[in-house]
This record gives C-alpha cells, sequence and structure tokens, in this order.
C-alpha cells in the first residue's frame, strides 16, 4: 500500500481537505467576496466561475506576473490582489498610500493584521507577547540609539562567525551554502545585541530560534486553509515540533535570563556595591529594564522575558538572512569592477578612519550602502507596500469614496514599486552602485560645501534605511520597519567585512529566488536549483589581507580587544 494511502496519512488528509472545504463556503464574512469593494480582481477571467477563488491560486502559482501585471493595470486605479494561503488585498492607486498612512491605528493597523497573518492566538504559547509587543519600542528607542556603541560588539563577532564557517587561511577556495551558511552567522551576530556572549555562540539556541522562524511562517500559512473554528484543533497537532523548539531555545536562554534579573535586582537593593560592575548592553538587559519599570510581574517573569527574545529572533533573523543572502548572490554575479570599487571604498574610508570601524565610518561608505539597497529593491519580498487591516468596526471610506469594510486588508503596490523602470530605469539589473551615483548628483557641490542642509537631506533620501512612496522595502510611514536602522548597520558590517576578506567566483548566472505563497526567498539548499547553481565558492582574500590586514589579521589574531576598545563609539 503507498505510504499515502495510510490512515495516519490518509486521515489528517482528508480532514484538512473536508474542513478546507467547508471553510470555502462558510468562511467568516470579513474576507468573503460580496463584502469586499467591487472592484476589478487580479488575475481572474471575464465571465468565469468563481473568479476571486481562482485567482487567488493563479496568483500564487504565478506570483511574479501577478505583481507585474497589477501595477501595470492598476497602479493609479484599485483593484483585489487574491492570493491563496494569504489575503485579497485591495491594492489603492499610488497616490492613495500616503492617505493610508495617515489613518490612526483604530482604523487600519498593521499589528492586527501581524496577529493574523501569523495567526498568533494559535502559533504562539503565550499570545499576550504578540497582543503587548513592548519589545517594538525597545527596538525602535533603545536599540535604535545604541546602533552605533554595538559597533564594536558586532564587528567582534562578525569576524568570529565569518572566519570560522568561511575560514580564515588566505588562499584557500571554499564551496560555501550562502542562505544557512548566513542563516547561522546573522543568528550569531544579531543575538550578540540581543543575549551577549556567550549564548550568542550556542548552536543549539540558534538553531531552535531559526526552527521556531522557520516552522510559525510555515504552521500560520498551513492553518489559514483550515476552517477558523477548527484551526485550534489542528494548531494542537501543527505546532507539536514548534513547542519543543520553544521550550529549548527557553530552557537553554533560562539560567542566563534568571542570573541577569538576580543580578538586577542585587544592583537596585545594593547600588553602592554594584556600581562598579559592568552592566550588559543588549536586548535582554534592557528588557529587564523596561520589566522593572513597569512593576507588572508577568513582564519581569522568567518565560516573558526568555520568549520576548524569540520573538524578536523570528523579526529579525528571516529578513535580515533575505537581505544578506541575496546581496552576496548579486554581488557574485555581477562584474568584478564593482567589487573592486567597493573594496576600495570601505578600505579608504577606514584608513581615514584609522582603521577602526565605528558609525561614522560606516555612513561614509556610501557604495557599500548603496549595494544593500539596490540588492533589496530587485529582491524585496514585499508584495504589498504598508498592509493594514481595517479595524474599524464601521469600515473606511477612501478619498474618492470606495468603502472598506472591517476585515479588509489593504495596502500599496510594493515589489512592483521597486521594479517600476521609470522610477528606476533598467529595472531589472543590478546597478549596485545606482543609490551612490544619485547621491552624488544630488544637489549642487557648492551648497554641500557650505553645509546646506538641503543637499545633507537630499543625499539622505538615497540611503538604505530611508524609506519613502518608492521605496518600500521597509514599509513606510510610523510603522515602517524600527529595526531597519540598526539592520542596516548590520548588515553592511558583515558584507564589508566579507568583501574585504573574500573574493567571489564568479557565477555565470545569478540563480532566481522562490516564491513561496507571497514571501520571495532567496535560493536556499532546499531548493533544486539552488544546489545545482547556488552555492559559489569564495577565495580568502589574500593580497588584501596583507594590507589591511595589518591591522585586521592583527585585530583578528593577537590585538583584538586592544583594538577594538581605541574604537570610537558614536
Ligand atoms: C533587512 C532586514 C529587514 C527587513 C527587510 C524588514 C522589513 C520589515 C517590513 C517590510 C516591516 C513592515 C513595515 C510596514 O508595513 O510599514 C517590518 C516591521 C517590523 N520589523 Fe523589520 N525588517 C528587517 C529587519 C528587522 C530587524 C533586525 C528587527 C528587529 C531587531 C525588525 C523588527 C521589526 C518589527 C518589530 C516590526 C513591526 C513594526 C510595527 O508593528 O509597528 N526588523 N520589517
Amino acid at each position: 500500500m503507498s505510504a499515502f494511502l495510510r490512515p495516519a496519512v490518509l486521515g489528517p488528509a482528508v480532514f484538512i481537505v473536508i474542513s478546507y472545504i467547508l471553510y470555502q463556503t462558510l468562511r467568516p464574512s470579513k474576507t468573503k467576496l460580496p463584502n469586499l469593494p467591487n472592484l476589478p480582481i487580479v488575475g481572474a477571467k471575464p465571465g468565469e466561475w468563481l473568479p476571486l477563488q481562482r485567482a487567488r491560486w493563479r496568483n500564487a502559482f504565478n506570483m511574479n506576473t501577478a505583481v507585474h501585471e497589477a501595477y501595470c493595470q492598476y497602479k493609479d486605479r484599485y483593484c483585489i490582489f487574491p492570493v491563496a494561503g494569504g489575503y485579497d488585498f485591495v491594492l489603492l492607486p499610488r497616490k492613495q498610500l500616503q492617505w493610508l498612512l495617515d489613518q490612526p491605528d483604530s482604523s487600519v493597523s498593521l499589528h492586527d493584521l501581524n496577529l493574523d497573518f501569523l495567526q498568533a492566538q494559535h502559533t504562539l504559547a503565550d499570545v499576550k507577547l504578540a497582543t503587548n509587543p513592548v519589545h517594538h519600542d525597545l527596538v525602535k528607542g533603545v536599540l535604535t540609539r545604541e546602533t552605533g556603541n554595538l559597533v564594536p560588539d558586532l564587528f567582534d563577532e562578525i569576524q568570529h562567525s565569518v572566519d570560522e564557517v568561511y575560514g580564515s587561511e588566505p588562499g584557500v577556495t571554499k564551496e560555501i551554502t550562502v542562505y544557512s551558511t548566513i542563516q547561522h552567522i546573522v543568528g550569531q551576530v544579531t543575538n550578540r545585541v540581543f543575549v551577549g556572549l556567550p549564548l550568542c555562540r550556542n548552536t543549539e539556541l540558534l538553531k531552535n530560534g531559526v526552527a521556531f522562524a522557520t516552522e510559525i511562517s510555515v504552521a500560520a500559512n498551513l492553518l489559514k486553509f483550515v476552517w477558523e473554528p477548527l484551526r485550534p484543533l489542528v494548531a494542537l497537532v501543527v505546532m507539536v515540533p514548534n513547542r519543543i523548539h520553544t521550550n529549548r531555545f527557553i530552557s537553554i536562554l533560562r539560567p542566563e535570563v534568571e542570573r541577569r534579573v538576580a543580578d538586577y535586582n542585587a544592583r537596585q537593593a545594593d547600588p553602592e556595591t554594584k556600581a562598579a560592575d559592568k552592566v550588559p548592553n543588549d536586548f535582554l538587559q534592557w528588557q529587564i529594564h523596561q520589566a522593572k519599570a513597569s512593576g507588572d510581574p508577568y513582564m519581569y517573569d522568567i518565560y516573558t522575558l526568555a520568549s520576548r527574545v524569540l520573538i524578536l529572533n523570528f523579526a529579525s533573523i528571516h529578513t535580515s538572512s533575505f537581505a544578506m543572502a541575496n546581496a552576496l548572490f548579486d554581488l557574485a554575479a555581477t562584474d568584478p569592477v564593482h567589487i573592486e570599487e567597493l573594496r576600495h571604498e570601505i578600505k579608504t574610508v577606514l584608513a581615514e578612519h584609522g582603521g577602526a570601524w565605528n558609525k561614522r565610518a560606516i555612513q561614509k561608505m556610501i557604495t557599500l550602502d548603496s549595494t544593500m539597497r539596490e540588492s533589496q529593491r530587485i529582491n524585496s519580498l514585499v508584495v504589498m507596500a504598508t498592509g493594514r487591516l481595517v479595524v474599524d468596526p464601521k469600515g473606511i471610506t477612501t478619498p474618492t469614496g470606495v468603502h472598506l469594510p472591517r476585515g479588509t486588508v489593504v495596502g500599496g503596490h510594493g515589489r512592483a514599486v521597486l521594479h517600476d523602470g521609470d522610477i528606476y530605469p533598467e529595472p531589472g539589473t543590478f546597478r549596485p552602485f545606482r543609490f551612490a551615483e544619485k547621491r552624488n548628483q544630488q544637489g549642487d557641490a557648492g551648497a554641500h560645501e557650505k553645509g546646506g542642509s538641503a543637499t545633507y537631506v537630499e543625499r539622505a533620501r538615497q540611503a538604505w534605511a530611508t524609506t519613502s512612496p518608492d521605496f518600500v522595502a521597509f514599509g513606510h510611514g510610523r510603522h515602517a520597519c524600527p529595526g531597519r536602522f540598526f539592520a542596516s548597520t548590520e548588515l553592511k558590517l558583515l558584507l564589508a567585512y566579507t568583501v574585504l576578506h573574500y573574493d567571489f567566483v564568479r557565477l555565470k548566472q545569478r540563480p532566481n529566488n522562490s516564491w513561496f505563497s507571497a514571501t520571495l526567498v532567496p535560493p536556499n539548499e532546499g531548493d533544486h536549483q539552488a544546489n545545482e547553481k547556488g552555492g559559489f565558492s569564495m577565495i580568502m582574500y589574500g593580497a588584501l589581507a596583507k594590507t589591511i590586514q595589518g591591522r585586521c589579521i592583527q585585530v583578528r589574531t593577537h590585538d583584538r580587544n586592544d583594538d577594538m576598545a581605541k574604537t570610537p563609539t558614536t
């Protein structure tokens, strides 16, 4: 008997199919067609039966075409963009994006959309972590403010993890699997800032954090196909591996959280004796401070504190790993002249800063910044920009009179804007210095020399972390990604380190990313195409190692701590 016909496999499959059919028929009115405004449906054919349902699947299996068709036909009009496993998005005309961003959170909510997207009430062991996301304030405020001070830690962790994973012996060629190695490196470096040493190097902690993030997205997508009343039941089964990974992550982190809380209490009780002790500068510590200040025992419960670290791993590691893996693929397939130019800039700016990595040096590396922004422009996974769930019970009405009932998911065109040839000439070509060139063209040099602020502002508009209606890869408006300033510093530092120390064996062709529902993922080892083309070789960049070198090698081998201590921190 085929393995698929075994009762253990067939039973759940039949259950899911039946509940899906029931769900399609009985699905809650908030996303039912008659409640959506009467707008054209992207992917539907004139006169066909069940247009919305069929368009959902057509779009899901042909996302690239659907995204571009939606934009070509409807960039100045409203339309419905349905995706199986996603939503029936209402896409606004481009000119109305600002109107959407100006709406209060009580009318349209990113937070509620995220809760639904993650199916948080079913997928999280403690849904309060998501319904009360106090960690967002820490990301937006403390993490952004402290990023400059954290550069030495970031650099140290990048050096440690990259050397370990890619090797550090000059002249040695190593085949690396881009996505999984980058995920490991980004996980380690990011957790240096979340939980510090030595835990950020604990491979079990990192593995469980990554597994949690992967499983939660898959489970949430799966649950969306199940009729809502049955979801709690199905979740009990599909979330088993996730619960195991959550518990493992928390049990590894628990002793450190307990130690930190005890230490915090001791410091509060006896500030004088403890005054000389060094307080860690990381997310866990900021969180303990925030929780204690709130006076709410739930907030400083060990489980809550550890779980928030896990949630933040979810928010940051996939997005950052995607961005970095894409940048490496793009660079490996680009003209090597660009890599030389990048190296030249990094070396020159570093030399101007006495060889020390700091926030100001990173800010001056504009071709580095431009390379990351261009890679993100071309590979952005944001199908719909600034997606929001209508939460006002009365619904909302757009300036042109379209009524969007409660439960509608509304947003602007995302990826397609980033590929609009009128905004970005040759939109399909990776031109790493596109934004650096724009920065250099903008404003007259005289005004800049006089310190004219207009020139500075115009140039800053082209910086990676700056959002605009034309650059929505981090979203836009008051809910734009709060972690983007940290991510941009971390990833630029990582790219700079990689480019300085490794040479890329040029790829004949940049392997394609693949769509997973409405998410665009870089080639990874699970992907057949990636197995053939996805790995690429790196050679330790020997010649350069001699010039930075002294310093980098010195930093890496003997004098790292002394050298980093000299690094300015602002
Ligand atoms: C290259 C890496 C990243 C990308 C591409 C990215 C992208 C995004 C996008 C598109 C949004 C939705 C914004 C909107 O709809 O207007 C978002 C939200 C968010 N991101 Fe990021 N992100 C990245 C890194 C990070 C990091 C490193 C952190 C945390 C340290 C983070 C934390 C968050 C949080 C907490 C939100 C929700 C904001 C809210 O609900 O108001 N992200 N991100």
